[in-house]
């Protein structure tokens, strides 16, 4: 006999951009959002009765109809108002889990109406409720960051299959993807992360790493030293290899100047840094 188990459904990365008009002085955000809601769906699936399900195409309607009459502010804000609705205005949901990128862009010199694709990193959010209660995570990916010294990588075990040489110096780069869960739902979302961004940057730029395990730890140590509302902190930091060229073939030397930048495969560091008295996580992190 087969029973039906966890299940979730909804639209996925529906993509609006908000414009905000000021006279010639204009305003975008730009947002990819996926909901995702789960509930009394046993019926939909056992025997196709669709009377609970709230169609996926009336959730994205929603996200851009909420876009409209509410604007978009912060995307911790925007997602919470979108997990709040749906929660509360079905009987047959129970949880409502709302996810929001951000896609930053800059003014195009001094147009109001014309904007460039900053080379930032992505800003993301997580959004629960569950008719009572409300989660938030928080975080952004594709942060890269480089530096050209104060990495050392030697010491580690080794088998008959190890190769890799120690090194005193070395190039460390990755791409920062973080996580940084609320202690609850009502924070300052924009000041939290600009205070973890900075941690993030700051923490990798002035610890001197003799791994990338070390540097995820200093950064997640950092981010909740700098943001008192935040009780954990995620990691994945790829290990963006650079690997010394050897140009002597070329009759060059090549002391800590060209690299090749290996794009696959990578290192994967990944870990988790929470305070000790962390409130436990409850579905913040699915
Ligand atoms: O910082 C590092 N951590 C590792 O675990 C590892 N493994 C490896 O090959 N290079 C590195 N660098």
């Amino acid at each position: 006999m087969a029973v039906l188990g966890p299940n979730r459904y909804g639209k996925a990365e529906t993509r609006v951009v908000r414009v905000t008009r000021h006279g010639d002085a204009h305003r975008i955000k730009d947002l990819t959002v996926s909901t995702s809601l789960s509930g009394d769906m046993t019926e939909v699936h056992l025997s196709g009765d669709n009377s609970a399900v709230l169609p996926t195409d009336t959730q994205k309607n929603t996200v851009f109809a909420f876009a409209k009459k509410h604007g978009v502010g912060m995307i911790e804000d925007f997602a919470l108002l979108l997990a709040r609705h749906f929660a509360d205005s079905q009987p047959a949901i129970h949880h409502a889990r709302v996810a929001v990128e951000e896609h930053a862009w800059e003014r195009n010199g001094a147009f109001g109406h014309s904007f460039v694709r900053s080379g930032r990193e992505v800003r993301t959010c997580v959004a629960h409720h569950d008719g009572t209660r409300s989660w938030v995570v928080s975080g952004l990916r594709d942060l890269v960051v480089l530096n050209t010294t104060n990495s050392e990588f030697w010491g580690f075990a080794r088998d008959e299959y190890t190769t890799l040489p120690e090194t005193r110096d070395r190039v460390l780069a990755t791409a920062v993807d973080a996580a940084w869960r609320h202690a609850d739902a009502s924070q300052d979302w924009d000041k939290t992360y600009e205070n973890a961004r900075g941690a993030l940057l700051a923490a990798f730029a002035d610890t001197y790493s003799l791994s990338l395990q070390q540097t995820l730890y200093a950064m997640g140590t950092r981010v909740l030293a700098e943001c008192p509302g935040v009780c954990e902190v995620r990691l994945s930091l790829p290990n963006k290899h650079h690997f010394l060229v050897d140009l002597a073939p070329f009759g060059l030397d090549n002391d800590g100047e060209v690299f090749f930048a290996a794009d696959r495969p990578y290192g994967l560091i990944e870990g988790t840094v929470l305070r000790e008295d962390a409130p436990a996580a409850g579905p913040a992190w699915e």
